[in-house]
């Protein structure tokens, strides 16, 4: 079984992938699309990669490569504790306050704006692929004063010393992962035991109509469907064209969720499965 994911070694998707597939010999890509092209292109049976963050929001490169350009399954989801912590190469351990540049994934930097603002002040931050690409720039320029912000597993693999732990500025740190797949089919077992499942629907309104999306959700609730996540992103045809991410917290049945999905496609909508898949804590 080949699985992608995220890389380099030791980001937070790597950590997810050795929970979700722990025999198995992962490869690491350098972005979300590579990620998600390697099993369009047949290179890897599956990928593993972010998709939401508690504190973020949606990762919405992954929304959009999945519905724009890729449309793979989604066959799992994971859901894991995020703990960032500031580390610098050891040369610089006595200098880490002058640090001229701090270093990490985009998301990681915003779940660390307080700290940042509070402890950082005025040193510039610069986006990388990942928080483990930040990590490793940071091993391999030993001659520049910059720290980046990771995980643990990130300190211990490029060598790093952390000088300040859990930078991340709320408690309630989590970032959903999901496993994609071009097949709709299960998820490999594991000895993760299954906390639920959910149904991922992707929801277009007819354009223009009044109360359109006051409709769709009165499909789901009067059919009792407990939603978890409506999501907007536009279509990218226009201002104002919006599609719906809609989660629905049980798995595909044979009546209540095809039932609401014809209502909907009566109502003008178009709509589409993304997956129907089992859900795991780490
Ligand atoms: O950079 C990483 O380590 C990732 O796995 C990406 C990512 C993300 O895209 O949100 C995953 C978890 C954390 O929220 C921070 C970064």
């Amino acid at each position: 079984m080949k699985i992608g994911y995220l890389g380099p070694r030791a980001t937070f998707t790597d950590l997810a992938v050795r929970h979700l597939f722990p025999r198995e010999e992962a490869t690491p890509f350098v972005t979300i699309p590579e990620c998600i092209d390697s099993v369009e292109e047949g290179l890897c049976d599956f990928t593993v990669v972010p998709i939401e963050n508690a504190l973020e929001g949606s990762v919405n490169i992954t929304l959009d490569y999945l519905i724009h350009e890729v449309p793979l399954f989604i066959i799992g989801e994971a859901t894991a504790p995020i703990q960032q912590h500031l580390m610098v190469h050891p040369e610089n351990e006595g200098r880490w306050q002058e640090a001229e540049l701090i270093l990490s994934h985009s998301h990681a930097l915003a779940q660390c704006h307080k700290f940042l603002h509070r402890e950082m002040k005025g040193i510039a931050s610069e986006r990388m692929t990942s928080t483990a690409a930040a990590a490793q720039y940071v091993q391999e320029h030993p001659e520049r004063n910059i720290a980046a912000i990771a995980n643990g597993l990130a300190a211990l693999e490029y060598g790093l010393t952390i000088v300040r732990e859990n930078i991340h500025d709320y408690d309630h740190n989590h970032t959903r992962f999901v496993v994609l797949s071009k097949e709709d089919q299960a998820l490999p077992p594991s000895e993760l035991v299954s906390k639920g499942s959910k149904t991922t629907l992707v929801v277009t309104l007819p354009s223009d109509r009044t109360g359109a999306l006051h409709q769709v959700l009165s499909a789901f609730s009067w059919r009792n469907l407990n939603l978890s996540k409506i999501e907007s992103r536009p279509t990218k045809t226009g201002l104002g064209n919006y599609f719906f991410i809609i989660d629905i917290e049980q798995p595909m049945d044979e009546v209540l969720i095809p039932g609401a999905m014809a209502e909907l496609e009566a109502l003008g909508c178009s709509v589409k499965v993304l997956g129907s898949y089992p859900s795991f804590k780490l």
